[in-house]
């Protein structure tokens, strides 16, 4: 293992069931000691899974996990209905992570007062507030001080303050030498911060490259693109709107924007579906001008810009059956 890694997979495969779907596979990552790493990937591609996977709560199906690092994991969802009052439940992780008795009360309750939950101190994990369960669930992360800070969509359901200083235990946790690897729906979260992006596409890591684009993972072609007929996607975001990230990972291609702030994506037609879907259910909505093959545009379907959930879904339902491939017929 090369030095200052704090942990690296290797040829990572991971399906849920023998002979399933191939949720990730080849994944080749290696996490820098002091790095700060975010994942990013459409809803349903496989970011908790590899998140898990570096945790080391999950076991891969094919490759190794390498390294040790003392690791902590905010998982998407929290148990919170443990039988603990809050300061009881953080105080045995505490000494789960080789704390005494009472250093471990000491920090469960500074960081119970850190985000803003020292009042709810011995009120049962039950009786919580998602929102303070939450920062329980940020709390046991942080107490015992991990070499490795896995955050899956930790900031989501925390008020402003504590957000902030979630960023702010991140950086510390940076500063200590620690690495942080994070998934997060907002584009900006910690933006400027992040050393590395990664994007899990069609059960492959693309590494984002300093001029914005999307690189092959490090397996030496494990993460190209899959290979086959693309789409071309014409978009309008709002103004000023940058493409959502999940798009901006599954594209092949971006053009400049027009100067009525259309973008034409280049997409592999296996994800188009999935790029439509994201673009439709951004908040708020891109307006899908046409789509079609490479070619010239043989196609096209617009969708309001103002659709609900349900009917933007269907409005994706409805562009994507209307898509065509390079050099074929409109389906
Ligand atoms: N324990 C499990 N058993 C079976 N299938 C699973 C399990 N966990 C995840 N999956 C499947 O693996 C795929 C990837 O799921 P995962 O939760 O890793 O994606 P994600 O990118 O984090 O999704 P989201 O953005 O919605 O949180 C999905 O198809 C999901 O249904």
């Amino acid at each position: 293992m090369e030095r200052d890694l704090a942990i690296r997979l290797d040829g990572v495969g991971r399906r849920y069931a023998l002979r399933g779907p191939w949720v990730l596979r080849g994944v080749d990552l290696g996490i820098g000691a002091g790095t700060l790493v975010r994942i990013e990937g459409a809803n349903g591609t496989g970011k908790s899974t590899l998140l898990r996977l570096l945790a080391g709560i999950d076991a891969p199906s094919e490759g190794r996990r390498e390294g040790r690092p003392r690791t902590a994991f905010v998982p998407e969802r929290f148990p919170a209905s443990l039988p603990f009052s809050a300061v009881g439940y953080l105080t045995h992780l505490g000494r789960v992570h080789g704390l005494a008795r009472g250093a471990a009360e000491r920090s469960a309750e500074q960081w119970l007062e850190r985000f803003g939950a020292g009042g709810y101190a011995r009120t049962p994990l039950a009786e919580l507030s998602k929102g303070s369960s939450q920062k329980v669930a940020v709390a046991q992360a942080l107490l015992a001080d991990p070499e490795l800070l896995v955050l899956d969509e930790a900031w989501t359901g925390l008020d402003a303050a504590a957000r902030a200083e979630l960023d702010r235990a991140v950086a510390e946790r940076r500063a200590a030498g620690g690495a942080v690897v994070f998934v997060d729906h907002d584009p900006r979260r910690l933006l400027g911060a992040t050393d590395e992006t990664y994007a899990v596409v069609g059960a492959a890591l693309n590494r984002r490259t300093e001029s914005g684009t999307w690189g092959e993972g490090e397996g030496g072609g494990s993460a190209a693109p899959p290979a086959g007929p693309t789409v071309v996607i014409e978009a309008q975001g709002p103004l000023g709107a940058e493409l959502p990230p999940s798009v901006a990972s599954a594209v092949t291609g971006i053009g400049e924007p027009t100067p009525e702030g259309v973008t034409r994506l280049s997409v592999p037609e296996s994800r188009s579906d999935v790029v439509l879907k994201e673009l439709l259910m951004a908040r708020p909505p891109w307006h899908v001008v046409t789509v079609g093959g490479a070619g010239p545009t043989v196609s096209s379907a617009s969708a309001s810009a103002s659709a609900s959930d349900s009917a933007s879904a269907s409005a994706s339902a409805s562009v994507s059956s209307s898509l065509s491939v390079d050099g074929g017929e409109p389906r």
